[in-house]
This record gives structure tokens, C-alpha cells and sequence, in this order.
């Protein structure tokens, strides 16, 4: 019962859709426009609304400025109403009606300006019109350089064409599941697919059959027909059809006729919406550059990150090595702001979570130029290229990651001295690049190396990492082709010395590959190495004094690092945002880890005295804390000259001997004071004697008339007193012969 009730359901359609399509084929047929031209400038009126066509009547489409006005089918308008699509961009506008009728098309616009939907239209309206159904097989192939573009564009082509019946897949990744995929593959009416995927299947699928292509875009069109993928390509053209409609799209589109001859367009419409432009460049970009020395690239670029919490940023890198050790240094010294990495050898589902992750967050994303062409990221705030951008397309398409779409952006680039003939190309007017310079203030640099060398000691791993990416660095600068900007032999020993202990390196790592290199000879690689062996394990930052005085030359409204206030004039010359960013964002853990926490553990230590210490060595301290070595303290601090003066050292030994030989004499002194005043007091003490007993025989003799009784007591008392001295027995004479007399009288009794 239900059967024929839903066949008629399905005819219905069918015959709705052949007519419609009816419809479309003869709009488009009688109001495509002349080849090679453009629209016209929007009129004042447009947004307005379409006005409903008459029956039978076919408006021009070639001048109109919304979606809903284009000879497209209901399924696709109301997908693209429902997406928040309704006015047309410039390329869109321009390149839409062209490609409707089946042309042709090599379109160029900046960055951000939608050239995405102005090729996904129309290979879903193609399909549509030539009723393709999934039995059909592949109808078209988008091909994009990366796998993140290519996932990036199969979910525009799932968005607009989501009301359609056709299947589309996106190829890319590695060969993990590639066993289902060519089960798959030959059902699928849309492939969107990096070019190295796309030849895989052309070679191993059995029956992978592209005979019935309708179309084949190209997207980053200029990139793809590039040498690196020159091979696959060419594998890819000559698999399918010659009779097709072809599309190339890219913000720097590729003008070179063997280029177009490869990929046999057909009287392409060249579109360049923006040939005319004052700017090659968004309008809503602010674009600065700083010279920055080679060796102050990472201090600048934390700097940069510590004031602008607040800010989602892309920071771009020229290697996968430097890109991981940044991420993973910049990650342990916690700047306060999430930060993410992304490269090229991480699985694609990682890069899908990555970038879908940046998508909704405030962070930093440290990124190789795999992210440079085409990611469509939302409200990116800064690009940020530490490392030079290897053309002037390169950096379009880096600093086009940002201002995307009419939204606001700003991009900084770092360039070392060696490089500023990269800002003259930038600067030259048929760039059309307004790039502002900025002088950085010396003071405005963080210095981390040191912090950077403290995690080094405690992850010996991201040591090595450390190495290889000083080396990778190197190596792709030796590697640029435009020698103008890039050349080794420009910077000097020292200044490799200084970068690799900027990367927190106790040593520089051996570079092979430039050790043939005229002014940086093997040999000064080598002494450099052994100094930096000799003189200690944290290796010293030697910064080119020029450079540092450039660097403190600039003036205050340059200031990017240290943002000011804004003031009336900051916003008169656009620089507000730049001069005064968003607050920093409230993080719990905002400072870098404490050098101490990174390194060996801090204990208290318990003052030890050495007994055994050689007499003189006793280590004395400057104000800071710092041991100074014996007699250190009498050395000049002047690098030219020897660090100890031996004049210095004898003019001190005259000056302690003179001060010795005063201090003998005051003791000398001191030592005859101390005897003569013992002296006295003992002589003093006799004469009090002396004195008393003066006294005493004095009293005697004047009280002689009065003694009597008391006399002969007192004589006989002093008498048994043998502590008195002879004097007193002399003068006790009589008493002693009245005693005898006794002692006579008494014997005698006794006798008789
Ligand atoms: N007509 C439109 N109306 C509103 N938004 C649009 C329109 N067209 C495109 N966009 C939006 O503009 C942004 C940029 O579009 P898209 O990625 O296609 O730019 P692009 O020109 O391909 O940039 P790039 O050169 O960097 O690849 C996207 O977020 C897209 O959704």
C-alpha cells in the first residue's frame, strides 16, 4: 500500500525537478552575460529583495547582488537562506553568473572574501541540472592542497547542498581505511580530496572511473599547480575528461599560460575582483612589521603573548621542530592564555580537534604554513609570523587568516636584520601591502632565555628538541630560494651562538650544511663552541649592540608590546586596538613557573663554616649577594682589560701594610699605658699603708701620760700577737722584763 503511494511521492519530485531545471536551463541561457565582463557596482537599492519575476520572464542575473535573485534551484536558495547566506560577495557576484552558464573560470580575490561558496554553487547546481544521481558515479573533483582545507570545504559542500540528493566524500588522511574507501569511492558523485589521495585511487581502486566528470575545481589553484604537486596532477589530467568545465580559484591566482595549459581551460573568464584595489590585503587588516634580531625573535614573541591574553592569535613558524619545541617551552613557562600547536605530522582527526577547538577559544595556535592557506578560522584577532614568510603570496595568505570576511584583524611580522629586503619587496607599490613599521623598545622585551635554559635542565628531551630545531630553522632558510632575503652567509657566528642560547642551548648545535658558507667559516663555528664550553653551561645572550640600540630607538606610539591608552590621536591613525589591547584574561595561574620550580628543588641550606678553610681564602660578597673571590673586589670591571690588576693588588698590600704597621704602634701604646697605670695603683696602695701606720704610731705617742692599766693590758695583748710587727716588742721591753721577774719569784717558791 505504502509502496506506489511513496513511488508517486518520489515521480512527483522528479517531475517538480525536471521542471525546475527546465526553467534554470533556459534563465541561464537567456540571461548569462557577455564573456569577459563584470557586474556592475552594487546599486543603492540592492539588498532591497528580488522583485518577483512575471511569468515567463527571465530576470538578468549577471548584475544582481543577492543569492536569491541567481538562476539557482529552491533546494540550494533556501540551504544558503538557511546558512545565513543572502547577499553575494564581490567574487561571488563577479564569478557566479560565468561559472552558472558553464565557463570556464580563474577567479582571484583576497583572502576571506568567499570564494569558497562561489565554486560550491555552482558544482551543485551542475549536478543538479544534469540530474546526477548517485548510479552516475564521481561528477566533479574539488582538489585542495591540505587535508583541513579539503575537510573545511566538504562542509561548506554538506551545508548548501544538504536539501540535494547527491553524496559527496572527502579523501584525505593517510591509507588507514583505505580498503573501504575504495569500496566507497566509485559512489560518490562529489570528491573533494588532496591531489597525492586522488592518484592513490586512480592506481590501486579497481574500476575507479572519473569518464563521466563534469567538472574539476581547484582550489588554492596557484599552490596546486605548483612543482610540489606537478606529478600528481599531471597523473590526475590525464585520467579524466578533456570536455569539462573547469574552475581555479585562489587569492593569488597563478597567470602563467604553461600553468593554465596543463589544467586545457577553455576560454577562462579571468575574474580578479580586487585587480583594482588600493590593497592586496583586506581592508580591515592593520598589518605591522619589527626588526628583530634572530636572537631576540622568542623574547619578542612571549612579550607579544603576555600582553595580549585576551587576543586569539595564529603565530606562524617555518618548521614542525620549531613549532613543537615553541609550543611545548612556551606551554611549561605558562604565559596565562591556552595555546595549541599544529603541523603536519599530526593525524588529521587531531588537526580536525585542534582547529575545531580553536575555532570556539581564546588561545594561540603555533602553526606551520599548513594553516597558512585557507582556513577560515572565526574572530582571529593577530597573525603573528616569527619567521619570515618565504614570498609575498606566502604572506598574504598567512596575514589573510585573519580580517576575514569584512571583520577586524591585525598581523605583526618579525624580521630579522638580515631580512629587511623582504620588507622592501612588501613595501614596493606593486605589492599593494600597507605595512606599517614598528620599533620596539628594548625595554619591552621579556627576556626568557634563561627560564627557557631552566626547563631544558629539567626535560633533557626538549633539549634535543631544542637542537633539532635550531637546526631546521637554519636549514630552511638555507633552503629559501630568493636569496635576496634569505642568505646565510649574512649572519655571522655569533649571532647563530646567540640564537641557539636563546633556544635556552648550552652549546651551539654543529651545522653542517653551512660550514662551506664563505663568512661563516668551520673554524668559527668551532672556537665558538669550545668558549661556550669552557665558560659555563648557561650559555650568554649576546645581543648585536646596533640591533639593541635600534630596538630602544622606537617612540612611544610605536608601542605594540606595552599598550598605552588609548588617545584621541591613537584612534585617528587606527592604531587603538594595537595601542591599548583587551583587559588580560582572568587565569588562576598567569605568572611563567618559577625558574626554581623548573630547575634542581630549592632548600634552605644550613650555613656551613669550613674550618678547614686556607687561611686568606675567606669568600666575601658583593651588595647583591654575589661571592667575590679574594682580592676580586680590587679588579675593574672593564672587559678590555684583564679582570685582576696586578698594580691594583701591590698599591692594596702597601695600603694593609701601612694600616698593620699603625695598629702595631697603637697597641704598643694601648700595652705601656695599661702597665704604667698597674704601676700606680700598687704604689698608691703602699703609700695608703704607709700612711695608715704613720697614723697609728702617731696616736701612740700621744696618748703615752695616760696609759697606766691600760698599757699593761694593751702590752700584754700585743705581746701574744705575732702579726705585730718589731717595732711594737721593742717598745714592749718593759713589760717583758717585769714578766721575766715574775716567772723568777714563782720558780723559786717552787723550790723551796
Ligand atoms: N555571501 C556571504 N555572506 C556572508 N558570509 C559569507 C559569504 N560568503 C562567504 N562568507 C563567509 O566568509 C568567510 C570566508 O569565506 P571563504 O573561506 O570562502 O574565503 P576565501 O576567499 O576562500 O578565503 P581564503 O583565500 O583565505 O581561502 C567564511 O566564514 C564564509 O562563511
Amino acid at each position: 500500500m505504502r509502496r506506489p503511494q511513496r513511488r508517486g511521492a518520489a515521480k512527483q519530485t522528479r517531475l517538480q525537478d525536471a521542471d525546475e531545471i527546465r526553467l534554470l536551463d533556459e534563465w541561464i541561457e537567456a540571461g548569462k552575460p557577455l564573456p569577459g565582463t563584470k557586474p556592475p557596482p552594487p546599486s543603492k537599492s540592492a539588498g532591497a529583495g528580488p522583485a518577483p519575476p512575471a511569468a515567463g520572464e527571465h530576470p538578468e542575473y549577471s548584475a544582481c547582488t543577492l543569492f536569491d535573485e541567481l538562476p539557482l534551484s529552491q533546494k540550494t536558495k533556501d540551504a544558503l537562506r538557511k546558512e545565513g547566506f543572502t547577499e553575494m560577495s564581490e567574487i561571488q557576484r563577479a564569478a557566479l553568473p560565468h561559472a552558472l552558464c558553464g565557463r570556464d573560470v580563474l577567479g582571484a580575490a583576497k583572502t576571506g572574501s568567499g570564494k569558497t561558496l562561489a565554486f560550491v554553487i555552482p558544482v551543485i547546481e551542475k549536478l543538479y541540472r544534469e540530474r546526477w544521481s548517485p548510479e552516475d558515479g564521481v561528477g566533479c573533483i574539488i582538489l585542495s592542497p591540505t587535508n583541513d582545507l579539503a575537510g573545511q570545504i566538504f562542509n561548506v559542500m554538506n551545508k548548501v547542498g544538504k536539501l540535494h540528493n547527491f553524496s559527496a566524500g572527502v579523501i584525505v588522511g593517510k591509507r588507514k581505511g583505505i580498503e573501504v574507501e575504495k569500496e566507497r569511492v566509485n559512489s560518490l558523485n562529489i570528491l573533494v580530496c588532496t591531489p597525492g589521495r586522488l592518484v592513490q585511487h586512480f592506481n590501486e581502486t579497481a574500476n575507479f572511473n572519473c569518464s563521466q566528470l563534469q567538472m574539476l575545481v581547484l582550489d588554492e589553484a596557484d599552490q596546486i599547480l605548483d612543482h610540489g604537486f606537478k606529478s600528481q596532477v599531471d597523473a590526475i589530467i590525464s585520467q579524466i575528461p578533456k570536455v569539462r568545465q573547469t574552475l581555479l580559484f585562489s587569492a593569488t591566482q597563478t597567470k602563467s599560460v604553461k600553468d593554465l595549459a596543463r589544467v586545457s581551460l577553455r576560454d577562462p573568464e579571468y575574474i580578479s575582483v580586487h585587480e583594482e584595489a588600493r590593497t592586496a590585503t583586506p581592508d580591515t587588516l592593520e598589518q605591522y612589521a619589527m626588526i628583530v634580531p634572530l636572537e631576540q625573535k622568542l623574547n619578542m614573541l612571549w612579550s607579544f603573548i603576555k600582553r595580549h591574553l585576551n587576543s586569539k592569535t595564529i603565530v606562524f613558524l617555518s618548521s614542525v621542530k620549531q613549532v613543537k619545541f615553541v609550543f611545548e617551552i612556551f606551554k611549561k613557562l605558562r604565559p596565562g592564555i591556552p595555546l595549541k600547536c599544529m603541523h603536519g605530522r599530526m593525524r588529521h582527526v587531531v588537526q580536525q580537534a585542534i582547529v575545531a577547538d580553536f575555532n570556539e577559544s581564546t588561545s594561540v595556535l603555533f602553526s606551520t604554513d599548513l594553516t597558512s592557506r585557507g582556513l577560515d578560522i572565526k574572530n582571529v584577532d593577530w597573525v603573528v609570523q616569527v619567521d619570515c614568510p618565504e614570498s609575498i603570496d606566502n604572506y598574504i595568505h598567512r596575514v589573510g587568516r585573519t580580517a576575514r570576511y569584512n571583520k577586524k584583524g591585525k598581523s605583526l611580522m618579525f624580521l630579522c636584520p638580515e631580512e629587511e629586503a623582504m620588507l622592501e619587496k612588501l613595501k614596493a607599490t606593486e605589492s599593494k601591502i600597507p605595512i606599517h613599521i614598528r620599533k620596539p623598545k628594548a625595554e619591552q622585551l621579556e627576556q626568557i632565555s634563561q627560564n627557557i635554559a631552566s626547563v631544558l635542565v629539567k626535560f633533557p628531551n626538549l633539549q634535543q628538541l631544542g637542537k633539532r630545531a635550531f637546526v631546521t630553522y637554519l636549514k630552511s632558510v638555507y633552503l629559501q630560494k630568493d636569496k635576496k632575503v634569505f642568505d646565510l652567509s649574512r649572519f655571522s657566528a655569533e649571532q647563530f651562538a646567540a640564537y641557539a642560547a636563546s633556544l635556552g642551548l648550552p652549546v651551539t648545535p654543529t651545522i653542517r650544511f653551512i660550514s662551506h658558507k664563505k663568512n661563516v667559516s668551520k673554524k668559527d663555528m668551532v672556537d665558538l663552541d669550545k668558549k661556550q664550553m669552557k665558560s659555563s653551561s648557561k650559555p650568554e645572550v649576546i645581543i648585536n649592540p646596533q640591533v639593541n640600540s635600534d630596538l630602544t630607538m622606537g617612540d612611544g606610539d610605536d608601542d605594540i608590546l606595552y599598550p598605552k591608552k588609548p588617545t584621541a590621536d591613537a584612534n585617528m591613525d587606527g592604531l587603538d586596538d594595537v595601542l591599548c589591547p583587551k583587559e588580560p584574561a582572568t587565569e588562576t595561574n598567569t605568572e611563567p613557573e618559577k625558574i626554581i620550580e623548573l630547575g634542581k628543588p630549592s632548600k634552605k641550606k644550613k650555613l656551613k663554616i669550613n674550618v678547614h678553610r686556607p687561611v686568606g681564602t675567606r669568600v666575601k660578597y658583593d651588595d647583591e649577594g654575589n661571592a667575590i673571590p679574594p682580592l676580586a673586589s680590587v679588579a675593574e670591571e672593564v672587559a678590555s682589560e684583564p679582570v685582576v690588576r696586578k698594580d691594583k693588588i701591590s698599591q692594596r698590600y702597601a695600603e694593609m701594610l701601612r694600616e698593620m704597621r699603625e695598629h702595631d704602634k697603637e697597641d704598643k701604646l694601648e700595652h705601656k699605658k695599661s702597665l704604667r697605670e698597674k704601676k700606680l695603683q700598687k704604689k698608691l696602695k703602699l703609700k695608703r699603708k704607709k700612711q695608715e701606720t704613720e697614723v697609728e704610731s702617731e696616736e701612740d705617742s700621744s696618748s703615752e701620760s695616760d696609759r697606766g692599766q691600760d698599757v699593761a693590758r694593751k702590752g700584754k695583748k700585743r705581746y701574744f700577737n705575732s702579726d705585730d710587727e718589731g717595732d711594737d716588742t721593742v717598745k714592749d721591753g718593759d713589760v717583758l722584763a717585769q714578766q721575766e721577774a715574775l716567772a723568777l719569784k714563782l720558780l723559786s717558791k717552787m723550790h723551796s
